[in-house]
């Protein structure tokens, strides 16, 4: 593997300051570093990757073994070695009929089985069917979990808003009890539906304002309140411990890791809100998405494209972020979801086989959707010391044709500012403004330098039809196997998350110093913040 790492870092040393638009210059670029699958398009033509460096990736990629491990994920291998688990959350989205074995047993059936118990639930719910306890139907779901079992149906929630036509979706994640009081601020408790979404039952969080929430519906209607009560867990038991109806209980195998189940009952708020009918439309996008990863050559494969422009500026580079931007309101929440997707996955130290990575994991995912970005951080992106690879994402058609001179200009920024980013501005044009300005001499020189732009900035885009439901199921499931093709080539395990678990541990420990317990085995500045946080 030695010699590609090399070829790709001498290329990149002897190209550094090559000015990327020049690379248009020969040959038919685009065909090489553009590609499309279904309804999307990706153009990573913006960057200074060349022929040769492409090459070099896409070899980095084969000797990594990417053609078997990518076999070995959605054949239910158990790739997940650290916790001795199968990744199958591409199993929930899949319409294939061939039994899927693991440890011997065709999960199939109990996937199809769920779903349309989910369907047949939401579809009471939203007509009225499965009603409140008055009768009355539910006009309003609080979806109570965090990470994994919100930041998916959160996101997607505010993607659909042209498509909800069942009740109103919110969100409580945070166990600061703002959170719980402010959502329930102005929601009716007697039509009010509650899902209590966790794989493990046990997060302190959603345990939390769980019991917070079943005590705002019992002040309303009393003890009963089963009728008012759905769960999605891993973990049926500590479901009817909490005293939720197994029919009501939707669940799911340890197979589907946290931040990829949106697919399954997590998604539960989703069909809720858009019927059962556009959430197959959304497994289906994931599903086309799934097949041409596995079947598309690499060269033209999306998310192996994807994942080698990430891998050329994480590892070549050297740059230690990438910024999300969509030119599309409705994704506000994409890079909040996809920071758990990319930095939990791939946020690592430690190979598969437990010694130190040999080079850099996965970067620092940021962003706001454009054009509000535009007017706040832009100006780092221009013109700051570091340089940030942007992947910017906008669509052909709004879902508000009255609007399209909106949508006219949201194009042409998003347009604007990829090519800004490549082309800058140069001191000799700058000169001519700043002498337009009426600056002359020196003045003029010292205005100038405040107005170049450097450029050769990369940036890679994805363009789509119309954020329909199955275009965000494509969106999300080539996220998912850019991070997988990533954690293959940095041969990490990107699906599990001690990093996670030290920090719940000393909290638990904290929790009786913070309620008045004397602070013992706590270095000065945790016992200083103690004392002073004690009410
Ligand atoms: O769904 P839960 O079991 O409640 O877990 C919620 C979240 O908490 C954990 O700490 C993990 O880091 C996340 O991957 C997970 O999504």
């Amino acid at each position: 593997m030695k010699p590609i790492w090399q070829t790709l870092e001498q290329n990149y040393a002897e190209n550094k300051a090559r000015s990327i638009a020049s690379l248009f210059d020969k040959g038919d670029r685009l065909a090489r570093f553009s590609a499309t699958a279904d309804e999307l398009y990706l153009d990573v033509a913006k960057t200074n990757i060349d022929d040769d460096a492409l090459d070099a990736l896409l070899a980095l990629a084969e000797a990594a073994g990417l053609a078997e491990r990518r076999a070995a994920m959605f054949a239910g291998e158990k790739i997940n070695t650290t916790e001795g688990r199968a990744v199958l959350h591409t199993a929930l989205r899949s319409s294939e009929a061939a039994p899927l074995l693991v440890d011997g047993r065709d999960v199939r059936p109990a996937i199809a089985e769920t779903l349309a118990r989910m369907e047949i639930f939401a579809e009471g719910v939203r007509s009225g069917k499965i009603a409140s306890q008055s009768g009355a139907p539910f006009t309003d779901v609080v979806n109570i979990g965090i990470g994994g079992s919100d930041l998916g149906p959160a996101m997607a929630r505010l993607a659909f808003a042209p498509y909800q036509d069942g009740p109103r979706t919110h969100f409580i994640s945070n166990v600061d009890g703002a959170h719980a009081r402010d959502t329930l601020r102005g929601i009716d408790p007697a039509t009010t539906l509650v899902i209590v979404a966790s794989k493990t039952f046990t997060t302190i969080e959603t345990m939390t304002n769980a019991e917070t929430v079943f005590g705002w519906l019992r002040g309303a209607l009393g003890e009963k309140i089963g009728t008012h009560l759905a769960a999605v867990s891993t973990a049926q038991e500590l479901t009817s411990k909490m005293g939720i109806d197994r029919a009501r209980v939707f669940g799911f195998a340890d197979w589907v890791g946290g931040r990829y189940s949106l697919w399954g009952p997590v998604g539960l708020p989703i069909m809720l809100a858009i019927g059962a009918e556009r959430f197959r439309e959304f497994l289906d996008g994931a599903a086309a998405l799934d097949a041409h990863f596995q079947n598309a050559p690499l060269a033209q494969n999306l998310p192996v494209l994807l994942a080698l422009t990430g891998i050329w500026h994480r590892n070549i580079c050297g740059y230690d972020t990438r910024a999300v931007l969509p030119y599309d309101q409705r994704l506000a929440r994409l890079p909040a979801y996809l920071q758990q997707l990319d930095m939990e996955s791939n946020g690592k130290r430690v190979q598969m086989d437990g010694t130190a990575v040999e080079r850099d994991t996965g970067p620092v995912v940021w962003g706001e959707p454009g054009t509000n970005g535009q007017h706040a951080f832009y100006q780092f992106l221009h013109q700051g010391t570091d340089v940030i690879p942007v992947e910017f994402l906008i669509a052909a058609e709004a879902h508000e044709p009255e609007l399209a001179h909106h949508h006219d200009l949201l194009k042409a920024n998003c347009l604007a500012q990829s090519e800004a980013l490549m082309l800058g501005r140069s001191f000799e044009e700058a000169k001519q403004i700043a002498s337009r300005l009426g600056f002359e001499g020196t003045e003029r020189e010292r205005q100038a330098a405040h107005r170049t732009f450097p450029g050769n900035r990369p940036s890679v885009t994805l363009a789509y039809p119309k954020l329909t439901p199955f275009v965000l199921g494509q969106l999300i499931a080539l996220y998912e196997h850019r991070v997988f093709v990533e954690g293959v080539v940095w041969k990490i395990n990107s699906f599990d998350q001690w990093g996670v678990e030290l920090g719940k541990e000393l909290a638990n420990a904290l929790l009786p110093m913070v309620q008045g317990d004397e602070a013992k085995d706590k270095d000065p500045s945790t016992t200083a913040l103690l004392e002073r946080l004690r009410e």
